[in-house]
């Protein structure tokens, strides 16, 4: 079975604390007069329970490009120009660090499987890192365009057929995010934009996907066990993203965290209930997607799970915000480090099998079941 061999993650500089934030967004996007609506931009972000996150957008680049801080002006070229370049170089950031903790030669790489929602182009951002890290130039790649934030765990179900059905594979997954396709001005008939302003940032993450370890020289930190994905019946309106002149636009549905908490439910059930016979979502641990409080709210509610199970999850919404697809790999990597810290005995705080959720646009839950590794 394939496992995960190494986790690297990385971030822009520009760090931005959720307290000075509203201050920020309001000015650079010359929308002081609307008071009441900033009000209810600083209640979100209150509530937001994310402390701080980080954006490669800052307020010289909106400067030089004012039509991104608008709210409905045609600036998908001004968004492209920067996202070609910079998603990329922050994947690049994070594979070399995975690269660096697997400990083996970039020329054992065989797949790449890169995923973004910030911008297109072709030949593809897979193509621009392939260049980037100098991998061999036979390495088979996948590109995953607009797929949201479940991106990470379908590449992760990808990386699992690959490696399993290829001896000698070594898959090198990349999630990139950069949120200047989406970044604009608040509007007062389009509230949505003031829940992903408040929670939307950037990032990269990678992995290292590979089946039969040698393990004098590999180290697995989770074993994929299996992966699944399904659609919520009747939610394809919940999470909708749709490519403008404008750049990408968003609807969120306030009913989000309802939907996502139920899909979840009936994934566990499916999975965890009929395979292995388990009904106690408490025995398992959990990497979520940190899509937002509200989700994650309703996440521990509908499956009746203590405070301790959600808390990497948290912890990566906290310090990092919702980067879309990197996201729940840094929750991987927060759950694998805060085990050991802990002198845990396995990577999953200690527990055997775990569940790794990724939700987005359909409403799609991807379910993987993970089993973790003896720490240390
Ligand atoms: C935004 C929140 C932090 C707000 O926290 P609470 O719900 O506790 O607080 P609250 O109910 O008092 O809401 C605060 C104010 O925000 C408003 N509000 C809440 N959700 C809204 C929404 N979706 N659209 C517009 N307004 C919204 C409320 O009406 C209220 O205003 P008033 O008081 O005036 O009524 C939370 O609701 C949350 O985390 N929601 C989920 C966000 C989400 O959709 N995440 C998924 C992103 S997509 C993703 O991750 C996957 C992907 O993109 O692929």
């Amino acid at each position: 079975m394939a496992s995960i061999l190494a986790i690297g993650t990385a971030n822009p500089p520009n760090c931005f604390y959720q307290a000075d934030y509203p201050d920020f967004y309001f000015r650079v996007t010359k929308s002081e007069d609307l008071t009441q609506l900033k009000d209810k931009f600083k209640l979100i972000c209150e509530k937001s329970e994310i402390r701080k996150r980080y954006m490669y957008l800052s307020e010289e680049i909106i400067k030089k490009n004012p039509t991104i801080g608008a709210y409905d002006t045609p600036s998908l070229d001004a968004r492209q120009e920067i996202l070609v370049t910079e998603v990329p170089k922050l994947g690049k950031e994070a594979a070399l660090k995975a690269i660096e903790e697997w400990g083996q030669p970039k020329s054992k790489i065989t797949h790449l499987i890169f995923c973004t929602s910030s911008g297109m182009h072709m030949p593809g951002a897979d193509h621009e890192l392939t260049k980037l890290l100098g991998l061999q130039t036979s390495v088979k790649r996948f590109m995953m365009y607009q797929q949201g934030c479940y991106a990470a765990a379908q590449a992760l179900r990808l990386s699992k057929d690959l490696a399993e059905n290829n001896p000698g594979a070594r898959v090198l997954v990349v999630c990139s995010e950069n949120m200047t396709f989406c970044f604009r001005a608040p509007s007062e008939t389009h509230l949505d934009v003031l829940v992903g302003s408040a929670i939307f940032s950037d990032g990269a993450a990678a992995v290292i996907v590979g089946a039969d370890p040698d393990t004098t020289i590999e180290r697995p930190l989770y074993q994929l066990v299996s992966a699944e994905q399904c659609i919520v019946p009747n939610s394809e309106d919940a999470i909708v993203c749709p490519v403008r002149e404008i750049g990408m636009s968003y609807s969120l549905n306030r009913s989000v965290p309802k939907i996502v908490a139920k899909g979840a439910a009936q994934c566990l059930v499916e999975t965890f209930g009929a395979r292995y016979g388990i009904e106690d979502w408490n025995s398992l641990f959990y990497v979520v997607h940190p899509g937002g409080a509200g989700v994650l709210n309703k996440l521990e509610e509908q499956l009746g799970l203590t405070k301790d199970k959600l808390r990497a999850t948290r912890h990566v919404l906290t310090e990092y915000g919702n980067m879309w697809s990197p996201n729940v790999l840094f929750t991987l990597d927060e759950m694998r480090r805060r085990s050991a810290k802990e002198g845990k005995a396995t990577t999953g705080e200690g527990l055997d099998l775990g569940v790794l959720f990724g939700f987005g646009p359909g409403v799609t839950i991807e379910t993987i079941v993970l089993r973790s590794f003896p720490t240390g």
